[in-house]
């Protein structure tokens, strides 16, 4: 079986408890970006392991590299040097078919600002991924208003993005990352652009969902406060992780 296909059998074997096999492992991950004639070496080898269902806390000023290390995992970039396994497949080896098959089955993605199809409402945004993974359109809608209604958007679930508070459509992007219930979600400052108690709100509704589905998160923050609720937090610091 190549990786493609070993990506392509999903989730068997390794459920949320199954301590032995950590969700991520990440080995000498390395980086450098070029730009008139400098170079910059972002990533100078950076170590982690996340357990399933782990929640970690990736710190770091502004700068220090937190987007280029989620965009490494979440299979969006090459450029890299080192090994990102994902639920032990050597993921930065795949072609590209084959980081779209992990990125579809085993990832989750919140941003900062929450990317929602314009055109949808909150429940199609959270819909179509999983159409997309081959749901059944009736099971889909139930696990879609099951996510958002667990969020508080119960009253919420035919509106539009625009038709949204920040907070509620961070919620809705919070709703769809979780819908094919992956096994490691990333999410890169996921309430950076809330204030600050609607962040806080937010991110114990995050929490705690990720807690509930039994998946494991990498969250990138600069908030310590919040970086404290999480399980673990690791700090990115000349390159590498402390
Ligand atoms: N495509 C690129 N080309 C050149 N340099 C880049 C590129 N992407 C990132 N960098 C540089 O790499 C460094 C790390 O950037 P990155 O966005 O990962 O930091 P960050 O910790 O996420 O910052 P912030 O908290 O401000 O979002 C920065 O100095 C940035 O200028």
């Amino acid at each position: 079986m190549n990786d493609a296909s070993n990506a392509a059998h999903g989730r068997r074997g390794f459920a949320a408890s199954d301590g032995a096999h950590p969700v991520l492992q990440l080995t000498a991950l390395s980086r450098s970006f070029t730009q008139g004639g400098e170079t910059i070496d972002v990533l100078r080898g950076v170590d982690l392991a996340i357990a399933p269902g782990e929640i970690v806390a990736l710190l770091g000023p502004s700068g220090s590299g937190k987007s280029t290390l989620l965009q490494a995992v979440g299979l969006l970039e090459g450029g890299f040097d080192g090994s990102i396994r994902i639920m032990d497949e050597e993921a930065a080896k795949l072609d590209a078919h084959g980081r779209t098959i992990v990125r579809r089955d085993r990832l989750g993605f919140v941003y900062q600002f929450h990317h929602l199809l314009p055109d949808f409402n909150a429940t199609e945004n959270v819909v179509l991924p999983q159409l997309v993974h081959g749901a059944h359109r009736r099971d889909a809608d139930e696990r879609a208003a099951g996510l958002l209604t667990a969020l508080g958007l119960g009253h919420r679930l035919t509106h539009r993005p625009s038709q949204l508070s920040g907070g509620e459509q961070q919620r809705v992007a919070v709703a769809r990352a979780l819908a094919n219930r992956p096994a490691l979600v990333l999410a890169d400052e996921p309430t950076g652009n809330l204030d600050e108690s609607t962040a806080d709100i937010v991110l114990a509704e995050f929490l705690r969902l990720v807690r509930g589905e039994g998946s494991a998160a990498l969250v990138a923050t600069h908030n310590e406060r919040l970086a404290r609720k999480m399980d673990r937090v690791v700090r990115l610091h000349e390159g590498r992780l402390q």
